[in-house]
């Protein structure tokens, strides 16, 4: 079974607090974009092998791959082993606030569901997918945009009927969202950058994790600012724990446009894409 494992980015993250389980208190809107990855599942017969391969090097192939994770929740849920070959196509960059890993868990955790004959229904597949990370559960809605609350994993279905065009920017380098959330307390806001709340049509976008990120990582601060400067740009923030910031343009061509200047921009070695949030 071949599934479409899309990315997300967050037209919000407000971050309330620290919660006395060390996570934090969240109020987020996860949009998926049409950035996506491929991901593929097979049901081999008995045993309880699991085979993984992926078209890029840097993801690890063990027990510590989120789609491998998923499967084994799963198999413990549902009751069942059998042996298992997943491949994974990516496309969507990693430790870039796109929520890759977590889209593929939650794209093994609908194929693993349909192979077995559905065994479990959608309120236990959310469970298992709370327990593997906060952005896992919105991708199992078919919704193209959810709200999150608690760590992130209490999600509901969003109305969202804007097909808005996206330029997505990811810097070389990751940021590893536990280190974000553990800077956010003691972090300031850097002068002459702006933080505050952007009021658009679809809502007051905002990302409490740029304080913290941007104190470290001083290139994306300067980002922000400078795709504010650009034609066209409505809005721009960062996506979840980074790297990859965004700008929300009118128009498709104006997204095509500020690609390639923020390409020229960020130099050869960054990641940069147009798209648009999905309908
Ligand atoms: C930043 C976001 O991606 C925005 O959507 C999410 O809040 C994080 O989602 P995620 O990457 O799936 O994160 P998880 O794998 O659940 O958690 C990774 C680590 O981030 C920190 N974490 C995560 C979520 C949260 N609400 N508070 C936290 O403090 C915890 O140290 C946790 O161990
Ligand atoms: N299936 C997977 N795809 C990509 N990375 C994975 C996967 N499984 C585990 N990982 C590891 O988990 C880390 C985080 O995954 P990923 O980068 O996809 O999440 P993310 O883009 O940081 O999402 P977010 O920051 O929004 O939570 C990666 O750096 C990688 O080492």
């Amino acid at each position: 079974m071949e599934l479409s494992s899309p990315a997300k980015i967050n037209l919000w993250l407000r971050i309330l607090g620290r919660r006395p389980d060390g996570f934090h208190e969240v109020e987020t809107r996860l949009c998926k974009i049409g950035i996506a990855d491929t991901v593929s599942l097979e049901l081999l017969g008995t045993g309880n092998s699991v085979a993984l391969t992926c078209n890029v090097p840097g993801i690890p192939l063990d027990e510590s791959n989120l789609a491998i994770k998923a499967l084994r929740a799963f198999e413990q849920r549902a009751g069942k082993t059998h042996s298992w070959r997943i491949h994974l196509e990516k496309r969507i960059p990693s430790g870039a606030g796109l929520g890759g890993g977590s889209s593929n868990a939650a794209a093994i955790l609908r194929a693993a569901n349909e192979l077995a004959g559905q065994p479990l229904e959608l309120g236990t597949l959310l469970e298992i997918a709370g327990s593997i990370g906060a952005d896992v559960p919105c991708f199992l809605l078919d919704t193209p945009a959810a709200d999150g609350t608690g760590r992130g994993e209490q999600v509901t279905p969003a109305e969202f009927p804007w097909k808005l065009p996206l330029v997505l920017i990811k810097p070389a380098f990751p940021i590893p969202t536990p280190w974000a959330y553990k800077q956010w307390k003691d972090s300031q806001e850097l002068p002459g950058v702006l933080y505050a709340p952007q009021i658009c049509p679809w809502g007051e976008m905002v990302n409490g994790l740029e304080r913290p990120v941007f104190e470290k990582y001083r290139l994306l601060a300067a980002l922000k600012t400078w795709l504010l400067e650009q034609k066209g740009v409505q809005a721009a923030l960062m996506s979840g724990s980074g790297s990859t910031m965004f700008a929300i343009t009118r128009t498709g061509a104006e997204s095509a446009a500020l690609a390639e200047a923020a390409q020229q921009w960020c130099g050869e070695t960054a990641w940069v894409r147009a798209t648009e949030t999905l309908v």
